[in-house]
């Protein structure tokens, strides 16, 4: 029979408070005690419970973030809701666990649904693949565009022919564009191709710890041996290596036994190799010895590509008009248009509405409002005097020596950019200039820009922090 399931409702009211959490805790914060947790939502919406995992646990939820959770229960229903915390039993969990968006079709009516917080919760708890790929992140899954055609393409070329070219391929970009789900890509289609292939995805501090268990337990030739012995090594990350010296030699001796027999390596970071810090010079060479790509931020339609795409994967539409709407006001990143999505998404099931602008604008109300918080141009000089290591008070001064000239026309070009400043008032914050001078520097910077992926990636850096 296909019946709708009975707890819609009662799921986009618990999925709307953890969307709200996570846009409000530190992301490790969320990650390590709110993801976790599964839900109980009573049908007249009166109770909540949720399931920790243990006693500790439970405490510190009940200790840090009850009140939290229950202030925003209250918030999002519109009146009081009860909220008790409990101990999660493993087996009941596992019985009558429910996807969001997919809860079970025939879960009677009035038997309550657990509900996790995210898809991810039920690959968390599931066995570890041995090659530790998410089936998931293909590339059939990733929209392309232009901010990602060239590392796609060149992650498809590895994918198709691996050991040959581009390698090792260093694919690098800021948070949340896609860079872990393109390596998955990668190693799920050698995987489909050659089911044999060894396969390994890892992210740079798993690394770092099995580097720490073989010295603690003196594993290394099963270390060496499970390294050495792969085709196709994803590691993601691979900033987290610096200062990690041991890891390093570790990382570098596999690195080299593997480019001999002809495996390929895809790794990934937050900047490109002569960026990186605190990491050996013979290692970053290495890094960028094959093909170093970056992955920038999505433009517009990619926008609204990945949300259609992403809302038809959770069996919902999406009108165009209403993802240009978010794609508008949602810029940064991937992972917070996914966000966005999920809270649109939670707020349509809860409240029973077709997805709308209106709907929309109420949904995202919070991000939208902090996103109309006005910038201003001394936040942007001193954010970008901050960056560049110069005093706030060159941004004002004549001083022309490059060092000082380009963070001032940088800034020049983010105050234009950002705020709603004419070019003769920015001029005026400059220390008086002409508005001609702001305009050489925007056009100048603009186009470098598009030239320039070193600048590129800066400016998006600050103009994150700038949005906050
Ligand atoms: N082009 C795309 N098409 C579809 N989904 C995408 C695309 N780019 C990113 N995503 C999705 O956005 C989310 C964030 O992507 P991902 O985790 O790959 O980012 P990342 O660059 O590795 O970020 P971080 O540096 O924070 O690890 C994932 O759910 C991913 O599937």
């Amino acid at each position: 029979m296909t019946e709708e399931p009975s707890n819609d409702a009662g799921l986009g009211l618990w999925l709307a408070c953890v969307e709200q959490l996570s846009q409000d805790l530190p992301e490790q914060q969320f990650n390590t005690w709110i993801k976790p947790l599964t839900a109980v939502v009573a049908e007249d919406f009166s109770k909540v419970t949720v399931y920790v995992a243990n006693r500790f646990k439970l405490d510190w939820i009940r200790a840090q973030y009850a009140a939290r959770i229950s202030g925003l229960l209250e918030d999002l229903y519109g009146q009081p809701v009860t909220l008790e915390l409990a101990l999660a039993h493993r087996e009941s969990v596992t019985r009558t666990y429910v996807r969001p968006y997919q809860a079970e079709r025939s879960s009677p009516s009035d038997a309550p649904t657990l509900l996790p917080v995210s898809a991810s919760a039920e690959e968390a708890s599931a066995p570890a693949f041995r090659n530790r790929l998410n089936s998931a992140l293909t590339f059939e899954t990733l929209v392309e565009g232009t901010a990602n055609r060239m590392a796609r393409s060149a992650a498809m070329h590895v994918a198709g022919s691996p050991g040959h070219l581009y390698n090792p391929l260093f694919i690098y970009g800021g948070v949340g564009l896609g860079k872990t789900h393109l390596v998955h890509a990668v190693g799920n289609q050698l995987l489909k191709d050659k089911p044999d292939a060894k396969i390994l995805y890892i992210h740079a501090e798993q690394f770092v710890s099995d580097v720490v268990k073989a010295y603690q337990r003196r594993t290394f030739d099963e270390f060496k041996e499970r390294y050495h012995s792969l085709d196709l090594l994803l590691i993601d990350d691979v900033q987290f290596f610096a200062n990690k010296d041991r890891t390093q030699e570790e990382f570098f001796n596999a690195f080299e036994a593997l480019l001999a027999k002809k495996s390929h390596i895809v790794m990934t970071s937050d900047t490109y190799p002569k960026g990186l810090t605190n990491i050996h010079e013979r290692l970053v060479s290495r890094f960028d010895s094959g093909l170093t790509v970056a992955i920038e931020p999505p433009e517009l339609e990619m926008r609204v590509a990945i949300l259609i795409n992403k809302a038809r994967a959770e069996n919902a539409e999406m009108p165009e008009e209403v993802a240009f709407f978010v794609a508008k006001n949602v810029r940064s990143n991937v992972r917070e248009l996914e966000g966005a999505l999920r809270k649109i998404l939670a707020y349509s099931r809860f409240n029973q509405k077709e997805v709308s602008i209106q709907l929309a604008r109420e949904a995202l109300r919070d991000l939208l409002s902090i996103q109309n918080r006005q910038i201003s141009v001394e936040n942007i000089q001193k954010t970008v005097a901050d960056y560049y290591k110069i005093k706030v008070a060159d941004m004002y001064s004549k001083k022309r020596p490059a060092s000082i000239a380009r963070p001032r026309q940088i800034a020049m070009y983010l105050a234009k950019e950002l705020t709603q400043k004419s070019l003769p008032e920015i001029g005026e914050l400059f220390g008086g200039r002409d508005h001609t001078t702001v305009l050489h520097a925007v056009r100048k910077i603009a186009a470098e820009r598009q030239q320039l992926t070193e600048l590129n990636q800066q400016l998006h850096v600050l103009e994150q922090t700038l949005k906050g």
